[in-house]
């Protein structure tokens, strides 16, 4: 029997280019100094989080840590559910962000650090949010499934991310989205797009991307979605028009800013489920990966997951 005070952390040695690895053993012992008992485990490669983090769950721990960016927490959480359940209601997750962007944090204003996470764990509030699921087809044209807490796009973002994970991040997590960015805005062509909100079509037309978010940044920090809230029970869907490569350029300070709302050809609409097909293959990303393409459905588990927040 795991008592439940035992926390397990799930660490990304790999995160943060490779610093997460070098700097663990000391924020162990941070941890240990202030009186937590943490058993961890290294991830050996992509998907080890969920694996991990389902066994452990399995075994009876109902604390979890995530340690590193965006891509970890992402598996992370869809470790917390098979077969389209949570394996342990009771189960929580915190948040030590240490990875190069740190989107999905920012809209919790978690700061980052060992000593803003041991804040976080002294301090104990607990919040329910919301979490998004989507049904895609993956590589091979299998359907899969896949939950996340942050931001799924199609069009541009998926071709973005497919880029920028191929490349070095040592620039930092928001330059390096920025280059990946501007090759992609360039090589990038729009494409027609049908999306439905809760069984109604709201959108139809050529289209750059289909943001449908639950939390407000991607991309190293640009925020999409400003008014989205991780615990409203709903996806705001941000559209962007048939934008050609400068017109998106010139409006990316905007984006960064969350000014970009009012500029004609965008859209900000809101609902539970959302579905999005194409007229050609165009490319998913969730959180910063990217598993799959269209056709897509995304469904909204309002207060599904308890977090510890600031
Ligand atoms: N041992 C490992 N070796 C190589 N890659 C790994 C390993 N463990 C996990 N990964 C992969 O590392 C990728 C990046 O992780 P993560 O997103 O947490 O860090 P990051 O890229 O530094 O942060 P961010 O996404 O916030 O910019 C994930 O896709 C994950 O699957």
């Amino acid at each position: 029997m795991i008592n439940n005070d035992v926390w397990f952390a799930v660490v990304n040695p790999q995160s943060a280019n490779g610093c997460t690895r070098k700097r663990w053993p000391k924020f162990l012992q941070r941890l240990e100094q202030e009186g937590y008992t943490v058993d961890f485990a290294y991830t050996l490669g992509p998907g080890d989080a969920t694996s991990i983090t389902r066994r452990v769950l399995h075994e009876g721990y109902t604390r979890i840590i995530s340690v590193g960016g965006d891509g970890t927490i992402n598996e992370v959480v869809n470790g917390f559910f098979i077969d389209g359940c949570l394996i342990n209601p009771d189960a929580e997750l915190a948040l030590f962000s240490h990875g190069t962007g740190g989107d999905f944090v920012r809209s919790l204003s978690i700061s980052r650090g060992i000593e803003g996470f041991i804040e976080i764990l002294k301090k104990g509030r607990k919040r329910t949010i919301d979490v998004g699921e989507v049904q895609f087809l993956d590589d091979h044209g299998q359907p899969r499934n896949r939950y996340f807490l942050n931001v799924a796009d199609i069009g541009l973002g998926g071709e973005t991310v497919n880029r920028v994970n191929r490349q070095s991040k040592l620039l930092g997590g928001k330059i390096s989205f920025l280059i990946g960015t501007m090759v992609s805005i360039f090589r990038y062509r729009n494409k027609t797009m049908r999306c439905k909100i809760d069984d109604k079509y709201c959108i139809e037309g050529r289209l750059n991307s289909i943001m449908v978010a639950n939390g407000r940044y991607i991309g190293g920090g640009m925020m999409i979605a400003p008014n989205a809230e991780i615990d409203d029970g709903l996806f705001d869907v941000i559209s962007l028009g048939d934008f050609s490569a400068w017109m998106l350029l010139r409006n990316i300070p905007k984006i960064y800013k969350g000014e970009h709302l009012k500029i004609p050809g965008v859209s900000e609409q809101r609902g539970g489920s959302v579905s999005i097909t194409t007229a050609e293959k165009a490319l998913l990303d969730i959180d910063g990966e990217q598993p799959g393409q269209t056709p897509v459905k995304f469904t909204i588990h309002p207060k599904s997951l308890c977090i510890w927040d600031v």
